[in-house]
């Protein structure tokens, strides 16, 4: 069965939300906060799950900017990547170790996960 991920791209008026990973394999690399769709769930659904799980924010959720394809040594990632708008909510990091707004000049100043290089670049783009 492939397990399909979300992930939230989280914006104000001209910077995107980035968190470093707080535990595991990937430690300290850096990507966007989000998870696993669980059965029955939209992929909306579960973004809003997400994020109020990991980070105590509600959250509005967008267009979708790409869905990325990678293949770790491991396991093979399929990753959905929304724009989201925050509705309320501090962005508490309650799993991550640490997060930086970052400007369209700042997103490469952080050691991004391998699969999220082809998502910067969209971003990029459109920011
Ligand atoms: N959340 C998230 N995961 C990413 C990104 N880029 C990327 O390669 N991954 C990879 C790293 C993880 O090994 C994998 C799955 O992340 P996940 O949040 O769904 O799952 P997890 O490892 O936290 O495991 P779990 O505790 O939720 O079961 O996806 C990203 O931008 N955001
Ligand atoms: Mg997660």
């Amino acid at each position: 069965m492939k397990t399909i991920r979300v992930v939230a791209v989280i914006k104000n008026e001209n910077k995107i939300f980035a968190t470093a990973r707080g535990y595991g394999e990937f430690k300290g690399q850096w990507e966007f906060p989000g998870g696993k769709i669980e059965a029955g769930e939209t992929p909306q659904e579960a973004l809003v799950r997400e994020i109020k799980e990991e980070l105590e924010t509600t959250i509005q959720v967008g267009d979708l900017i790409d869905t990325i394809e990678y293949d770790y040594p491991t396991f093979h990632l399929s990753m959905d990547c929304y724009w989201c708008d925050v509705v309320e909510g501090e962005l508490k990091l309650l799993e991550a170790e640490s997060a930086r707004w970052l400007s369209k000049e700042e997103l490469y100043d952080v050691k991004w996960l391998p699969a999220d290089i082809l998502l910067i670049e969209k971003i990029m783009k459109n920011l």
